[in-house]
């Protein structure tokens, strides 16, 4: 049995943060149960010692700030063991490194960028030691700044995708943590990127773009941080002309498949990986369901859970180990608005 967290909208239905049971033998998930309660806590973080820190976007806090919240999920029922109320931090996306245990916050309406160092003993005291951008009014999607994304390149650096600029940004940390621009790399107009992963067998990365539903390989220069443009594919059909937000984006551990899903034409598109990260899409697979927020492999790679936000249920596909192709085993798993998936490793 695999345990599974789902960040949420808690706007309909759902109250915060869920945890399930995922069958590796069946392909079942099972046992919903809610973890802690949080304002839209679209996104979750897995920290050192069973701890999940979401971010808390209750209408409580002042205009483009929100909280962190950090539950401790080896307990059960799970514990709020920290809670920072007023943080810079609004929508979009928080991740942890859990090395050198620091959080990495976008405040995507408000254009902010945050670090912050976590206590050692406990993991829960935040200390909030660098931001970055400039707070100011939201601006449409694609006339100002949007970051929706910011976590650790492979080496080490910090990497943020900005979907209203249309820039991907590398940060070094300075030894005084402070964030330092490295480099900066322009997609095409309009490409709005969400989230960048990583492919570290071929040194280059994906990037998917939520409003011009295409995914970017970039070659990646680690010594540098310099990125540059190898190619640009679509994750759907040319003849579809209805609304599509791209979003989710993950390689197989095997690096043989990419994997993207489509908020609108409601798919999975499965690409294969070739030399130099050039992609070939092999299959557009129905998700099973409306509005496919996230998607996330089992730890063996033999399952995709695909989190669909309107129509509020999982959809769990198993994955075909030699082609990567997918094919739906059930979706009839209700979870209320889910966004995000995290793994309890
Ligand atoms: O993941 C996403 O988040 C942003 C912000 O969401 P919000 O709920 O804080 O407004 C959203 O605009 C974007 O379309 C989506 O990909």
């Amino acid at each position: 049995m695999e345990k599974f967290f789902l960040g949420t909208y808690t706007k309909r239905l759902s109250k915060g943060i869920y945890s399930f049971d995922f069958d590796v033998n069946t392909g079942e998930p099972s046992r919903l149960k809610l973890v802690g309660t949080a304002g839209n806590p679209t996104y979750l973080a897995m920290g050192n010692n069973n701890l999940i820190y979401c971010i808390d976007n209750s209408s409580q806090y002042s205009l483009n700030n929100g909280g962190i919240k950090v539950f401790d999920v080896s307990q059960n029922p799970a514990k709020i063991v920290y809670h920072l109320h007023d943080a810079p931090i609004s929508g979009a996306y928080i991740s942890f490194d859990k090395n050198t245990r620091r959080l990495f916050t976008a405040n995507y309406h408000a254009n902010q960028l945050s670090m912050y160092r976590v206590n050692q003993s406990s993991c829960t005291l935040l200390d909030r030691i660098d931001d970055i951008g400039e707070v100011g009014p939201e601006k449409e999607q694609k006339d100002g700044p949007h970051p929706h994304f910011i976590n650790l390149t492979p080496e080490g650096r910090v990497v943020v995708c900005d979907l209203g600029l249309d820039k991907i940004f590398i940060y070094d940390i300075s030894n005084k943590n402070r964030l330092e621009l490295k480099t900066t790399f322009t997609l095409p107009a309009g490409f709005g990127p969400r989230h960048i992963r990583f492919d570290l067998k071929r040194k280059v990365s994906y990037v998917v773009g939520e409003l011009s539903s295409n995914v970017a390989t970039l070659k990646y220069d680690e010594k540098s941080g310099i990125f540059g443009l190898i190619q640009i594919t679509h994750t759907i059909p040319a003849w579809w002309n209805r609304y599509n937000g791209a979003a989710a984006i993950r390689i197989s551990k095997d690096f043989k498949n990419l994997y993207v899903t489509n908020r609108g034409y409601n798919s999975v598109a499965v690409f294969e990986i070739h030399e130099h990260g050039y992609l070939k899409l092999i299959q557009n697979v129905e998700c099973g369901g409306d509005f496919p927020r996230d998607l996330k492999f089992s730890l063996d790679d033999r399952f995709a859970l695909v989190a669909n936000q309107k129509s509020d249920n999982l959809s769990v596909f198993k994955r075909q180990k030699a082609s990567g192709l997918l094919e739906l085993v059930n979706n009839n798993f209700k979870v209320p608005e889910p966004t995000a998936i995290v793994a309890l490793k």
